[in-house]
């Protein structure tokens, strides 16, 4: 079958001819990846299924995204992660790459079976207790050396729980004027900096997860001057939202780690624009009405993020679409070993690609999401750039903005 996109002719799932001369107002960009997706199953098919997840992921321009492994039951064997595997296969929206679990039911006191992961269908390079840090460092130690040898990399939730008990938002003058808890901004860092040493101790790759403070871009500045191998990613929401939308208590904003103050923000996009953050990840985490829905201190922390993050990208660092590229699908493509993704759009490649609209505007509306969580701190604004279509391996996943499943 032969398709025209454009100025991109792909025949049998493959970039056949590339036209610049055909090249219209729409964008083509490789098919993004998302390096941290939360997909609920299995446990709370209430709040998203892979199937619903890999929906939205499609309706925003992903080709493929890594599922993180705190579900119920947590995924931290060969039989989860297969599961979830296969999950993905059925829905045939995007290519779903299991997160395994760091220790034994994010407990962090055993390390989980990384080995059998790894060789399972699954294929598990990434290993998380996102949600939970690594707290325990000879623990951090033990599985940075296990994953060395094939080359997985452990992605770390940098939080030091002693200095975040009881905490509600960014610690700060807005948390102190709210009367809520603080979550200093050191809590991330600490970890940080231990963790990039033991990296660098023990010669194996390293990712942070949703990097948050001015400071632990300067902590992976450091690092990555060192010759050390890590990397790390932003979301979305920590380069656009502060601290300051907190005042109303509306919980849509609770996520972890919290939005913080606009000097973050601008430290977050220098770090990101000049190479020290390696690349964009959603942390798309749903969350039923209960769970979100309800007063403050109760709320689960975590936002929708993966049918708005182009859009946002766009609007906090502008139509940059190659470095874009880099950020949203080349380098989380490289970081996850997805060796099918993050090409570039090229004669003989893969047509794994996302065609954006930049001009086209839209209404956030919850309701209207494919995700089956509403919990978007984006309800109700005009975003600019849609996602008009999406192929994986050729196939329309997204046609003039809809799903085609
Ligand atoms: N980001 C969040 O606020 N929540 C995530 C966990 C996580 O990514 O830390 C979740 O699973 O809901
Ligand atoms: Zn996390």
């Amino acid at each position: 079958m032969i398709t025209n996109l454009g100025e991109i002719t792909i025949e049998d799932g493959v970039i056949v001819r590339i036209d610049p001369d055909k090249k219209g107002p729409l964008v083509a960009l490789p098919g993004l990846v998302d390096l941290h997706t939360h997909l609920r199953e299995p446990g709370r098919e209430d709040a998203e299924t892979v199937e619903s997840g890999s929906r939205a992921a499609a309706l925003g321009g992903y080709t493929a995204v890594c599922a993180m492994a705190n579900t119920s039951p947590v995924a931290d064997t060969a039989g989860v992660v297969e599961q979830v595997w296969r999950l993905g296969r059925e829905a045939g929206l995007v290519d779903v790459q299991p997160i395994g679990a760091v220790t034994v039911g994010l407990g962090g006191e055993q390390l989980a079976e990384l080995g059998a992961m790894a060789d399972s269908a699954a294929r598990v390079r990434v290993f998380s207790d996102d949600g939970h840090c690594v707290h325990d460092p000879r623990l951090m130690r033990r599985a940075l050396e296990y994953v060395k040898a094939f080359d997985g990399v452990i992605a770390q939730h940098a939080e030091e729980p002693r200095l975040t008990t009881g905490a509600q938002m960014n610690e700060g003058d807005v948390a102190a004027r709210l009367g809520l808890t603080g979550w200093p901004a050191v809590a991330e860092e600490a970890i940080i900096a231990r963790d990039v040493l033991l990296a660098g101790h023990v010669g194996a790759r390293l990712h942070i997860c949703h990097v948050s403070t001015a400071g632990s871009v300067e902590l992976i500045r450091w690092a990555k001057s060192k010759g050390w191998r890590v990397t790390a990613e932003v979301t979305p929401h920590h380069l656009l939202l502060t601290e300051d939308l907190a005042v109303d208590y509306d919980p849509v904003y609770k996520v972890n780690p919290p939005l913080r103050t606009e000097a973050d923000v601008l430290a977050l996009r220098r770090g990101l624009q000049d190479g020290t953050i390696d690349c964009v990840a959603t942390d798309h985490a749903p969350h039923s009405v209960e769970d979100k829905e309800c007063e403050w201190a109760y709320a689960r922390p975590g936002m929708l993020g993966l049918e708005t993050a182009l859009a946002i990208v766009v609007q906090t660092m502008g139509p940059q679409w190659d470095r874009i590229a880099d950020w949203m699908s080349a380098a989380p493509a490289k970081i996850a070993g997805l060796a099918g993704h993050g090409h570039p759009l090229q004669v003989g490649q893969v047509a794994n690609l996302t065609i954006f609209d930049p001009d086209a505007r839209w209404t956030v509306d919850p309701t209207a999401l494919a995700s089956r969580s509403r919990n978007t701190p984006y309800a109700g604004m005009e975003l600019r750039g849609r996602v008009e279509a999406t192929y994986l391996r050729g196939e329309p996943t997204v046609l003039n903005g809809k799903a085609t499943r």
